[in-house]
């Protein structure tokens, strides 16, 4: 799949933006805080309905206007899909695919396939297992849309168990209905976990594969979900069965500390390197192409599920990698519609045919680079 048409209205440091972009690769070159990444973002936008750097929708209006509007046009299967985004700072997200409103952000996930890579994909593997949980969530709710209606519910579910928790430690009657939130949260919360580890599963084989590609077969790469619930049988029954036990197990613990202590929102996930755990022993080269082992094995997986390859997002990337690495990425994007971000173009190879692909970026403003 591709974009062929961004168009920008008050959003970010852009007044009036309008670029039909090539099929292929799209290069924004320029100076720090000119507008780069904030392109980038509108497509990651437009695929998912949220920033990924922004948790405030808000924040990506022009400072001194009330209202932004964020258009793509996306070719898939030879078909055009038109996505629009109106964000307002007294309103509510409006989203519209092909001039129908979408009720939710959940109705936008699967419509349009984007993968970014950026430098704050470090954090994937340095990060606090939130980082990891959020990344597996995000990736999983854009080829299964119906696992992001689990999360809302199950979120939903927990927030009320932990109130319920906090009430019980001033009046324990209230107990006798906490196996209500319980019952619910094992029903809910077991879905998550076994969705979670089915899909690590198939990121893990690509994962295998590219790592050892990447480091020229000088590291294996290999993921594990860590859950709270452990259950050595993966099959629902028995997930369901040892959450039930060890809710009960930890209620008084659960009620001393007002929180759940066990379930989804407390798994992680495990990266081995050499069969050691990158996240506290890895270097920082280590863990750097451990996150891009991670973010390529989506990208492979999700043309392996929808058929198609999705739209490349490459965040000031090409400056992080060796000579041997660059070559590596920039061979593979011939075929792919890419968006690349840097501030020079020394990656680009002297016969590489880049005629009406690089932008010049400055100040919000875009001209074709000459
Ligand atoms: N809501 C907003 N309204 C106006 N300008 C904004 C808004 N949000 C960010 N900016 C401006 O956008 C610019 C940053 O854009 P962006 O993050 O795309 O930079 P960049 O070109 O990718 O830079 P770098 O190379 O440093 O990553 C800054 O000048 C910032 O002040």
């Amino acid at each position: 799949m591709y974009i062929e048409k961004l168009i920008f209205q008050n959003y970010r440091n852009y007044s009036h933006l309008k670029i039909n972009l090539h099929p292929k690769m799209n290069i924004f070159v320029g100076k720090n805080a000119q507008g780069k990444t904030n392109i980038l973002e509108s497509v990651y936008l437009l695929s998912t309905g949220k920033s990924h750097r922004s948790s405030k929708d808000q924040e990506m209006i022009k400072w001194d206007k009330e209202n932004a509007f964020i258009k793509g046009e996306i070719i898939t299967e030879n078909k055009k899909k038109v996505i629009e985004i109106g964000l307002s700072k007294n309103q509510k997200k409006k989203i519209k695919m092909n001039g129908v409103p979408l009720k939710k952000r959940g109705d936008l996930l699967g419509q349009v396939h984007s993968v970014l890579f950026c430098p704050e994909d470090l954090k994937l593997v340095k990060g606090s297992p939130n980082e990891r949980r959020n990344f597996l969530d995000q990736e999983i709710s854009n080829l299964r849309p119906r696992y992001y209606y689990y999360l809302l519910e199950y979120n939903k579910i927990l927030k009320q168990r932990n109130f319920l928790l906090k009430r019980i430690k001033y009046k324990n009657s209230f107990k006798d209905t906490l196996y209500v939130w319980d019952q619910q949260l094992v029903e809910i919360g077991s879905k998550i976990i076994l969705t979670r580890i089915h899909f690590l599963k198939k990121i893990n084989e690509f994962a295998k594969n590219l790592h050892t590609e990447i480091t020229n077969n000088l590291e294996q790469i290999e993921l594990f979900y860590q859950s709270t619930v452990l259950s050595n049988k993966e099959d629902i029954k028995n997930i369901k069965d040892v959450f039930q036990e060890k809710l009960k197990k930890n209620q008084i613990m659960d009620i001393q500390r007002g929180t759940t202590t066990i379930g989804p929102h407390r798994d992680d996930i495990k990266i081995n390197v050499n069969q050691i755990d990158i996240r506290s022993f890895g270097s920082q080269g280590q863990q750097r192409t451990a996150a891009l082992s991670l973010k390529l094995s989506i990208f492979e997986l999700i043309h392996l599920e929808i058929g198609e390859y999705p739209i490349l997002l490459l965040d000031d990337v090409m400056s992080e990698l060796d000579q041997n690495r660059q070559n590596k990425l920039m061979d593979s994007l011939k075929n792919i519609q890419s968006l690349i971000t840097c501030t020079d173009l020394n990656f680009l190879k002297e016969n590489y045919p880049i005629e009406n692909q690089v932008y010049q970026v400055k100040n919000g403003q875009l001209s074709m680079f000459s």
